[in-house]
């Protein structure tokens, strides 16, 4: 099935999972759809690996969580949820040097908490490890010394942005 891409989120400058100038991060981007999920792009490099040609399970594990503490961001980009809980069922290797794609959406929303689900995807579209995760909202000052043009938290565009994405 075939989502629209309706907008693209923040990148930032050191995170694992989302800074642009982190030499040994994902780099992944994020993309919110038409059916309300959240939707990452990535390539694992060979740095990222466990056995060889396999992705590390914390790696998995670290792009599951964000993609589902990012999809709060959908309804509002200003909730900040810190990672309370996560489960994650690691059920095909995933390998590395292929552009992958998780999915994240928010399956329960509360004043302080919420919580959701996730799947990476392989190429042929398998499901290769799912995850469920709740986490707390926090102000983004409590969570951290947050400036955004320090963290160059914004949204980088390229030319061949997608306009829609199969999963
Ligand atoms: C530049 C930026 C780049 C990055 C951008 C990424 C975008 C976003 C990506 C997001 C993805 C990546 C995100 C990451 O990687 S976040 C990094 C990983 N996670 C953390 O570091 C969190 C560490 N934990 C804490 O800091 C504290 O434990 C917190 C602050 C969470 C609570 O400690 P605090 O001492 O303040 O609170 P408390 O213990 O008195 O409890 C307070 C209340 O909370 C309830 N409670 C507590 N735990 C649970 C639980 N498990 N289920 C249900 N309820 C729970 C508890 O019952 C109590 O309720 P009540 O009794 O008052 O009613």
């Amino acid at each position: 099935m075939k989502q629209k891409v309706l907008k693209k989120q923040q990148n930032s400058k050191k995170c694992l999972v989302c800074g642009l100038k982190n030499d040994l991060g994902l780099k992944a981007s994020f993309y919110e759809t038409d059916m309300n999920e959240l939707i990452a792009i990535f390539n694992p490099l060979e740095e990222h690996q466990s056995y060889p040609g396999r992705l590390h399970g914390g790696i998995a594990g670290a792009i599951l969580d964000e993609t589902i503490g990012r999809a709060i961001m959908i309804q509002d980009d200003t909730i900040w949820g810190v990672t309370v809980e996560l489960n994650i069922k690691y059920k095909k290797p995933i390998p590395l040097d292929e552009e992958l794609r998780v999915v994240g959406r928010i399956t329960k929303d509360s004043k302080r908490l919420f919580e959701g689900t996730g799947e990476i995807l392989l190429p042929d579209g398998e499901i290769a490890a799912t995850a469920w995760g709740k986490y707390m909202k926090m102000p983004i000052d409590k969570i951290a010394d947050f400036n955004e043009d320090e963290q160059e938290w914004r949204i980088v565009s390229s030319k061949n942005e997608p306009t829609e994405i199969e999963v």
